[in-house]
């Protein structure tokens, strides 16, 4: 069978996972053409490390047509791209799903992946439940929450960080709100609250609870769905952000797999 063409929107940490898993075999059904990343001299040797082409525009990425372009770069990038790559004849997987809780661009990627028969997968990232979720919104009005504790380090460099923080003993709230709300501040944190959103309630209508927690490692998720028949409890631990790059990789295999979850 012919192999499908992937490439990459960003050459961080996360892609580097992606990457790394194919070469270690979990991605047989796939080549690695190219990649694309702002910083050039990341890029480059990103390229080289995986051997594959090195993009400096989205122009030269597309040029290599790609079937799928796997983007762990930044909302921004989506926003910027994403209607480009459909166009281009690539369908995505995405990342940094935080560009989608403004509904504008959603409803326009979501038009020109159908114009052009393509698709975009929003991969789980750090959470999951999405299947649960979107059932149990079909079946009635539901009411959703997200809880996240976060460590203070985590929260160092965002607005929500205050210096008394440094001092707290138990855990503290430092943010509840919608998760749009959310997003429009933390850009870089919250793409976990509006996938969820987006597979349940909608951004603006699905709450989010961020709690410092003093001495906490990783990340942790409770997701809460209150329906009229369904109502769920989950909770996602991730020590790091790894299980985001590595949920790309499960996407890439669902994608091609004879049976699909
Ligand atoms: N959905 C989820 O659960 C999670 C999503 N993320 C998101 O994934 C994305 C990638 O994360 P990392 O790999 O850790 O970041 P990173 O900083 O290690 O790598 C980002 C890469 O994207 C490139 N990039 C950024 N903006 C770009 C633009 N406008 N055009 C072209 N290239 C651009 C950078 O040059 C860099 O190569 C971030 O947006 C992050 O918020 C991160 C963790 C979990
Ligand atoms: O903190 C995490 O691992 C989740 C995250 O970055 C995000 O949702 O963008």
């Amino acid at each position: 069978m012919e192999k499908k063409k992937l490439a990459f929107l960003g050459c961080g940490f996360l892609n580097e996972i992606v990457a790394n898993a194919l070469h270690n075999g979990y991605l047989p059904e796939y080549e690695l053409v190219g990649a694309f990343g702002r910083n050039p001299v990341r890029t480059t040797t990103f390229a080289e490390r995986h051997n594959c082409k090195a993009c400096y525009s989205m122009e030269e990425l597309l040029a290599l047509k790609p079937d799928i372009i796997a983007e762990a770069a930044s909302p921004q990038a989506v926003g910027e791209y994403s209607e480009t790559i459909l166009k281009g004849g690539a369908s995505l997987v995405v990342l940094s799903i935080g560009a989608f809780a403004d509904a504008a661009l959603y409803n326009r990627v979501r038009e020109t992946a159908a114009e052009n028969n393509q698709k975009v997968y929003i991969a789980s990232g750090a959470v999951g439940g999405f299947d649960v979720l979107r059932t149990a919104a079909l079946m009635s009005p539901i009411k959703a929450t997200m809880t996240s504790k976060k460590s203070l380090r985590s929260l160092f460099y965002t607005p929500l960080f205050k210096e008394e923080l440094m001092n707290i003993t138990e855990p503290e709230q430092v943010f509840s709100g919608n998760t749009k709300e959310a997003i429009e501040m933390l850009p870089f944190h919250f793409n976990v609250a509006v996938a969820t959103a987006l597979a349940s309630a909608g951004p603006e209508r699905t709450t989010l609870h961020i709690d410092a927690v003093p001495g906490f490692v990783g990340d942790e998720y409770k997701i809460e769905i209150e329906g009229g028949e369904v109502k769920t409890d989950l909770n996602i631990y991730s020590r790091t952000s790894n299980i985001a790059g590595w949920s790309v990789v499960a996407v890439l295999r669902n994608i091609v797999s004879p049976i699909v979850f």
